[in-house]
């Protein structure tokens, strides 16, 4: 798809750059993540991917390039706003909420990314205790409310940080390797329930099966580079899977011919 002929609305970078002492981790990076769809981002380890996101995010301002939602430039817009726009589930998320959480209580914790809708140290309504409850059932966490954050197993804590960035009742998420931890039924579960959520998300995977089974769209990051973006099943193809992995893959078309997974032949080493 040309620059010219994609859509305004979504998440859309535009010739991002970041650039750290000297050497260039993102560089360039155009596309944009569809409104209401899942996109994974995928690519080797160091490819750029977590750096992407946070300029999304705001944690990591681009060099070069801008970061868009539905048109406005996010680094334009006061940070609140963005936090009410966007919702992230980052890498490093277990170990800053287990340190700054310091045995607090599911709720509590999801509870907190209401903050972002109140005025000052306005406190919790009805209707936030209500979209916690909710957003801790969507990920299938309920019956862990009232248990410590800190001592919940890893899979565990994955939920209640899905039903966290539920809770910020944001139209867009941003899950960094959302299923590190994970078993593979609940790695399954959780993309379904982000698919069902119908937000636009962008979803920083390495299962690439996973990203042919649930995501709409992929974009494939290589030393900081876009190597190809568009429909799934596009863009994870036996060629590009060599040509960003070095792996040789073969694409088998499952029963009834709509869907793809890839099988991956052994190393030659
Ligand atoms: N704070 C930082 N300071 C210096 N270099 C960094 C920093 N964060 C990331 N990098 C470098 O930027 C490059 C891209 O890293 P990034 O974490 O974005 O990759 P990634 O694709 O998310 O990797 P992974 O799949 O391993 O999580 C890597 O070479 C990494 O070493």
């Amino acid at each position: 798809m040309s620059e010219a002929e994609e859509p305004s609305a979504g998440l859309r970078f535009c010739g991002v750059t970041v650039e750290h002492a000297g050497r260039r981790l993102v560089e360039e990076v155009s596309f944009t993540a569809p409104a209401g769809q899942v996109t994974a981002l995928v690519g080797p380890n160091g490819s750029g991917k977590s750096t992407l996101l946070k300029t999304a995010y705001r944690l990591v301002r681009p060099d070069a390039g801008t970061v868009s939602l539905a048109g406005e430039d996010l680094w334009q817009l006061p940070r609140r706003q963005v936090a009410r726009r966007i919702a992230v589930m980052a890498q490093e998320a277990q170990t800053v909420v287990d340190s700054a959480g310091m045995g607090q209580s599911v709720l509590d914790i999801v509870l907190m990314a209401r903050s972002i809708h109140h005025r000052g140290f306005s406190p919790d309504t009805d209707a936030d205790l209500a979209e916690v409850v909710r957003s801790l059932e969507t990920a299938r966490a309920g019956h862990l409310a009232a248990r410590s954050f800190s001592e919940l197993s890893g899979g565990e804590k994955q939920r209640v940080l899905l039903a966290r960035a539920l809770a910020q009742g944001t139209g867009t998420l941003l899950l960094d390797e959302p299923t590190n931890h994970l078993d593979i039924a609940f790695q399954m579960e959780l993309l379904h329930i982000v698919r069902d959520l119908g937000r636009t998300a962008v979803v920083a995977v390495h299962d690439l099966n996973l990203a042919l089974t649930y995501c709409d769209h992929a974009a494939v990051l290589s030393e900081g580079r876009l190597l190809d973006h568009g429909p799934v099943a596009g863009v994870l193809t036996e060629t590009q899977v060599r040509g960003a992995f070095g792996v040789r893959a073969t694409t088998l078309t499952l029963p009834g011919g709509q869907q793809t997974r890839l099988a991956f032949d052994r190393l030659e080493v």
